[in-house]
């Protein structure tokens, strides 16, 4: 038998499948979707088997080492999925591959020296030699990082034949085992036995007694560590269990991050809007048609009991749902609401989870120990085999399309998923993409339609007040009067204020006021940005950081000064203008720490702060009752980015930050402060009136021939030298020019905006286009001319349907 592997290297040359004979007996093991380790080249690899044959046109085949999984870790599904993905986003099979498993499922590689020669090394390096013949198994990285010295001298050694390095091929991923005891007889022949024990035997008379006292004895088991910390002795245990009269086993432990006891939650009675949109979900779920329906309800409109109640239709069916919800948005309130409903049913899955625990939340799935996966952007590659449903909350959100390779956008695989398994998608949004509402304007996907707050809740009242005009008053505080008033009155009648800022566009940025030099990074074409914490200036790209200066670079005088407004900044003029308020502020910083944001919301959730200060990730998902004001500081700072989809951004941010307040009994009010009021962004948004937005906005959008009238492709380069990648870039427009049809356009090559990224220089080029079958032929055929030749140090991206233009 023959396995066709992909080797674990994801680089164009390497990607396809090679073959390798399956040795006598893991001829009845190895399965397609198995990882294996394999000889490749002078090393070891893992691989994934993608399929068996008996056949191969190679005459020597290399034998498979070792198979490294006990079932298959990707399905046939899966497999077929990387194959579509590889195709679809121009990435290797095994980048793909590697996508849809959990992290802690990569290879480790290991390098172990090993000496070959003793003698000789003795006689040529004694010191080196008796250094290794001093630790046991000697690893690469290890030597090297304790003794640096010594790496050019091993080097050495490897090319006379005198050492040679072994490669390990590790697994990291470990289910973690507890052993757990239980009774091996029955509790008739415990009795029996702890009766003839000798009045010495106390011990493990206690043990037996312990034992013979549970009503189910026959199903008991607990955790060996669970015995002993309750006072029972280790050695009694031991004992009872030779005498055979105790059993133990090792049992797969599941690090649950959610262990805490989660509330039950039962079905709300919808209301008429509610069930409209239901119904034809559940109709798509009972005849297992695949439909993509986009659920456009407002702010606070019952989305989430749709979805709910979708799920519950699903798992009664036998079947498994898929719930992706944005990272920012992925809080433990979040969470808990599907816990809540499915209880131990749910897995988790997101950014926040360790290795091993998002190892844990995975083979749940696999093993079918769960329903139901809430997760974040990957967790659309769920290992489920009956998929019954798959729902994309804040479908809009620009996190659901990955910037790395694979470069894919989580809303399309769903929809391959779903139509793979002949299921439903629902799309939710309060402010939906353009391409979704555009769809649904062709009735390619179903629109399902929530106007109504539950409960006749009103939408919060909106308040539009011109900074310009503040400024022209007098007034040059982050607080216009009117915000500042109102967070007032909150503060008396102890209600509860939501101020957001945006964290893009106005970081606080350094300048000299007498010549105006900024300081920018010096790997990157990009202002640095202060840090008030450690009086640090640090690049947002690269990671760079210095002393903030005392005196200008360019012309020594003393007039460095901050500008923009930073969380840091708010937070402090708060303090100054309201001493008396108390204030969380959420931003990357307060954040970093495991569980902060979670506290920092609990801390707020109990009222123990008057106002939440924070950055995008309190814009969505946040349900405070006593919220009744939100403020948006400055709504116009994501409008002014050199992108396409700014207005959009900006409407949909605004939108939902609005949302936040007055979702319960009191009722909410808005204050948006603009640079831009007349901005129709800023207005659509105030009137909560996105049908005008999406009106606007598309005619633009065909004016500038943009999408989703168009589609894009962005192929962006880069090199440490100007002129090089200055080259390239021509040499890509003009094959680019040369091969695609009339109706598509070349832009480019262009700089950026962002010209310079941690030493390199960027160029790219830009492909329009509605219908292009050429395309991804010309675009696969560039990377790999240029990955094969990359010798001279030129990276190449290509991103389709990119979400980040800069
Ligand atoms: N049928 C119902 N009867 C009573 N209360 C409901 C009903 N449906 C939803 N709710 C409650 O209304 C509130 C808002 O609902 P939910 O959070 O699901 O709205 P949403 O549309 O998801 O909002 P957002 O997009 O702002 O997150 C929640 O507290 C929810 O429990
Ligand atoms: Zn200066
Ligand atoms: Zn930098």
């Amino acid at each position: 038998m023959i396995a066709e592997v992909y080797i674990d290297i994801p680089a164009n040359p390497v990607n396809k499948p090679f073959d390798y004979r399956i040795p006598e007996g893991l001829e009845e093991v190895v399965e397609p979707g198995m990882r294996v380790t394999v000889p490749f080249g002078r090393t070891r690899r893992l691989g994934f088997v993608t399929k068996l044959k008996n056949e191969s046109s190679f005459k020597q085949l290399k034998t498979i080492d070792s198979v490294e999984d006990h079932h298959p870790v990707l399905t046939q599904e899966l497999l077929e999925l990387g194959d579509w993905l590889a195709r679809t986003t121009l990435c290797t099979r095994v980048a793909a591959f590697q996508a849809m498993l959990p992290a802690a499922m990569k290879a480790d590689y290991k390098k172990l020296i090993e000496v070959e020669q003793p003698d000789q090394l003795q006689a040529s390096d004694p010191e080196l030699a008796s250094f290794l013949s001093k630790v046991k198994n000697p690893m690469w990285s290890e030597v090297v990082k304790h003794h640096p010295k010594l790496s050019n001298r091993m080097k050495r050694a490897i090319s006379q034949g005198l050492l040679s390095i072994h490669q390990l091929v590790q697994n990291q991923a470990r289910a973690k085992k507890v052993i757990h005891v239980s009774a091996a007889v029955s509790r008739e022949q415990l009795e029996n036995a702890c009766a003839q024990m000798t009045a010495r035997a106390i011990r493990q008379k206690e043990v037996l007694q312990f034992f013979v006292q549970q009503s189910d004895l026959s199903s008991f088991q607990l955790p060996l560590a669970d015995l002993v910390n309750q006072g029972f002795s280790r050695d009694a245990v031991n004992k009872l269990e030779e005498k055979g009269l105790l059993h133990d086993e090792q049992v797969d432990h599941y690090r649950d991050p959610f262990l805490k006891k989660v509330e039950k939650t039962y079905p709300l009675d919808l209301t008429s809007e509610q069930s409209e949109a239901l119904t034809p979900i559940l109709e798509s779920i009972e005849h297992e048609e695949h439909r993509v329906f986009l659920c456009h309800g407002v702010t606070g409109s019952g989305k989430t009991e749709i979805y709910l109640q979708s799920i519950q239709h699903v798992i009664a069916q036998s079947k498994q749902a898929i719930v992706l919800v944005p990272e920012i948005s992925l809080t433990p309130q979040m969470v808990l609401r599907f816990k809540g409903r499915f209880g131990e049913q749910v897995a988790v899955m997101h950014s926040g989870l360790s290795r091993g625990e998002k190892y844990d939340e995975w083979r749940k799935i696999r093993e079918g120990k769960v329903q139901v996966v809430v997760g974040a952007r990957s967790a659309i590659f769920a290992p489920f085999k009956h998929l019954g449903l798959i729902i994309i909350d804040e479908e809009h959100e620009s996190s659901y399309k990955q910037e790395d390779i694979p470069r894919y956008h989580a809303r399309d695989v769903a929809i391959h998923r779903a139509k793979t398994h002949q299921c439903p998608v629902v799309l939710g949004s309060a402010t939906p993409s353009l391409e979704s509402f555009a769809r649904a304007g062709k009735h390619v996907y179903t629109l399902l339609s929530l106007k109504k707050r539950v409960n006749q809740r009103p939408l919060p009242s909106v308040e539009i007040v011109d900074l310009r005009e503040e400024m022209r008053e007098g007034n040059h505080s982050v607080f216009s009067k009117i915000l500042l008033e109102k967070i007032r009155d909150r503060l008396e009648k102890k209600e509860q204020t939501v101020l957001f800022l945006n964290r893009r566009g106005y970081s606080t940025f350094v300048m000299c006021r007498s010549c105006g030099t900024v300081v920018t990074c010096p790997h990157c074409d990009i202002s640095l940005t202060y840090h008030r914490a450690q009086h640090l200036l640090k690049c947002h790209y690269c990671g760079y950081e210095q002393k903030m200066p005392d005196t200008c670079p360019t012309c020594a005088s003393d007039a460095m000064r901050f500008f923009g407004t930073g969380t840091q900044k708010v937070e402090a003029e708060l303090n100054r203008l309201l001493p008396e308020a108390r204030v969380i502020r959420m931003d990357v910083d307060t954040t970093r720490k495991k569980g902060s944001h979670e506290h920092l919301l609990r801390q707020f959730g109990e009222e123990q702060a008057d106002i939440l200060l924070g950055t995008q990730m309190i814009a969505k998902g946040l349900d405070f009752p006593k919220v009744t004001l939100v403020g948006v500081l400055a709504a116009d700072s994501l409008l002014h980015l050199p992108d396409f989809r700014a207005s959009e951004k900006t409407f949909q941010l605004i939108t939902q930050v609005s949302g936040r307040a007055g979702r319960h009994a009191l009722p909410g009010e808005v204050v948006i402060q603009s640079y831009t009021p007349d901005h129709y962004a800023v207005i659509d948004a105030a009137h909560h009136d996105y049908e005008a937005f999406y009106q606007q906005e598309m005619e633009l959008r065909h004016r500038a021939g943009y999408p989703p009238f168009y589609y894009l492709a962005l192929i962006s380069m880069t090199h440490p030298e100007p002129a090089k990648v200055a080259e390239a870039a021509e040499r890509v427009a003009s094959i680019l020019n040369n091969n695609l049809s009339q109706s598509s356009q070349v832009y480019g090559p262009v700089v950026p905006a962002i010209s310079k990224i941690n030493d390199r220089y960027r160029y790219q080029c830009m492909v329009k286009y509605k219908r292009e079958p050429a395309l991804l032929p010309v675009l696969h055929k560039i990377l790999q001319h240029f990955q094969e030749s990359g010798k001279n140090n030129l990276q190449i991206s290509i991103d389709l349907n990119p979400v980040v233009l800069m």
